[in-house]
């Protein structure tokens, strides 16, 4: 019986349409032919393959989508087959098997998931709100770069993003700085190994045989301490706020979800761990995102001072030489707008965006695509397609989108750093004014520099990225920052 089975899957397979695959090798299939920046190889496989390829990843089919047009077709027009994501061992230990929202099924514990965060913290009237916090903690920013101006070292700016945004962050959803120098957990680093460990392709997911490689490199260990240590700090601050309780002045989006799960409000069970999983994924999907893009900005217009001058041009124009430039005027700043979206066009914070699975099977461009089959849609390869962007898509240039001014909250397949669909971004909204009003108020403060470095290896050293789920900077930017005379 199981040798006509086999025969049976063999004829119904090889009847199928499927879409070009480079060649695999036996077990491991096209692992091999990953670096460690998937991004990359994808898009270089993608030249001689199309853009729409198979590959497998030991015995797991996966679908490589690299251009505009195909991810219109995953995320528009199949959408809904489309909206599942594929559960790995790590989601499986962090995500608690995919109880957040970015990792869990499609289906209505998603839904309802999504729409709270999208309702009490995402929404255009929610963010406004915010509009002080983002004020004084860029200020507090800002006065410590000055300060440090009169030491002739050079300054830390990545750190000093990160710290600006976890403080702005952790005020909004959970009432009060739980500063990364107040920690005793090393924050940052921890959410680094996090979002590695996220992005890791998983060999033993993939190849069953090979499941013990996770212990043996110790990955089972470091996902279950990374868990551990993160759940610990997110059950202290739940923790915090149940015993604060009526004495509490203000109400923030921590004491929304306690009372959500206090009067089970619209028969929606919400327990404490799911909690914890919707403050775990503001972290990992909202505060490396917006931190990433804030540092890949500065590094790019340092090293275009044609465009930061530019940039400073247009915000004195409107900020009128004031010490603060307001959300307000930002509003009207269509070059900040443009460089805003030149950097996540070459760098967006998640180049695969998250993965997806498919729930049947679908006809792609007249290919058989099995259901099961996960998905990576190459945004970035997408974002640097010549025949989109022209003969120097690889270039730094905020001014094509002066001209082209696409769309990027999912309308427009050409450029996707939120992704699309039933599965886009919640938070553009958030992300974007924070990271308006940071960048025009850094450049209007401030003239910056950077080292020369002396072996001058100045691209590989400023462009480098680091692995992970969410692609950031590799080395920190280390500036000398000098106040700018329009402002003194
Ligand atoms: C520059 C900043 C950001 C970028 C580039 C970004 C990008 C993305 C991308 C590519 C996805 C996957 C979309 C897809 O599968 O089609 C995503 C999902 C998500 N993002 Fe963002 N994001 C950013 C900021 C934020 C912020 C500030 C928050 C919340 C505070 C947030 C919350 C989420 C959540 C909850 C999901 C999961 C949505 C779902 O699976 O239904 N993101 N984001």
């Amino acid at each position: 019986f199981l040798f006509l089975k086999q025969i049976l899957k063999r004829a119904t397979t090889s009847n199928r349409n499927l879409p070009p695959s480079p060649r695999r090798l036996p077990v491991i299939g096209n692992l091999h032919q990953l670096s460690l920046h998937p991004h990359r190889s994808l898009r270089n496989l993608s030249h001689r393959y199309g853009p729409l390829m198979l590959l497998h990843f030991g015995r797991v089919p996966i679908l490589v989508v690299s251009s505009a047009d195909i991810a219109h077709d995953v995320m528009k027009t199949h959408d809904l087959k489309f909206a599942n994501r594929p559960k790995t061992k790590a989601v499986d230990i962090i995500m608690n098997g995919g109880r957040d929202i970015g990792f869990s099924s499609y289906g209505e514990y998603w839904r309802q998931m999504k729409s709270l965060c999208s309702i009490h913290l995402l929404s255009k009237k929610m963010v406004r709100s915010f509009e002080n916090i983002r004020e004084e903690e860029i200020v507090a920013m800002m006065e410590k770069l000055e300060k440090a101006i009169s030491s002739s070292l050079p300054v830390n700016l990545s750190e000093s993003l990160l710290n600006m945004t976890n403080n702005v962050i952790c005020r909004i959803a959970m009432g009060r700085k739980y500063s990364l120098e107040e920690n005793p957990m090393d924050f940052a680093t921890l959410l680094r190994t996090m979002m590695e460990l996220l992005g890791a392709f998983p060999f033993g997911d993939y190849i069953r045989g090979l499941a013990w490689i996770y212990k043996i490199r110790g990955l089972d260990r470091k996902m279950e301490e990374v868990s551990r240590t993160f759940m610990e700090f997110l059950e202290g601050v739940l923790q915090e706020h149940v015993d604060e309780g009526e004495k509490k002045e203000t109400f923030d989006f921590v004491d929304m979800l306690l009372q959500i799960q206090r009067d089970k409000t619209n028969g929606f069970e919400l327990d404490r761990s799911d909690i914890r999983l919707i403050m775990l994924d503001i972290f990992v999907a909202g505060m490396i995102t917006t931190y990433t893009t804030l540092d890949w900005a500065m590094m790019r217009l340092i090293r275009h001072p044609e465009c930061m001058k530019k940039l400073q041009d247009e915000i004195q124009t409107y900020s009128r030489h004031k010490l603060y430039v307001s959300e307000e005027q930002v509003e009207s700043m269509k070059y900040l707008k443009a460089v805003i979206k030149e950097v996540l066009r070459l760098h967006p914070p998640g180049p695969l965006l998250v993965p997806r699975q498919l729930s049947e099977d679908v006809k792609l461009k007249g290919y058989d695509i099995a259901a099961g089959t996960q998905v990576l849609i190459n945004a970035w390869a997408i974002h640097q397609d010549t025949t989109t962007w022209g003969p120097d898509a690889e270039e730094f240039k905020p001014d094509r989108h002066l001209d082209q001014p696409l769309d990027f909250s999912g309308q427009d397949f050409k450029f996707i750093p939120f992704g699309s669909g039933r599965r886009l971004c919640p938070g553009i909204g958030f992300a974007m004014a924070l990271i308006e009003v940071t960048l025009a108020n850094l450049v209007n403060r401030f003239n910056w520099k950077v080292e020369t470095r002396p072996l001058g290896d100045d691209d590989q050293y400023y462009l480098a990225e680091a692995t992970g789920i969410e692609v950031c900077r590799k080395f920190p930017l280390f500036v000398f920052p000098s106040l700018a005379s329009s402002t003194l």
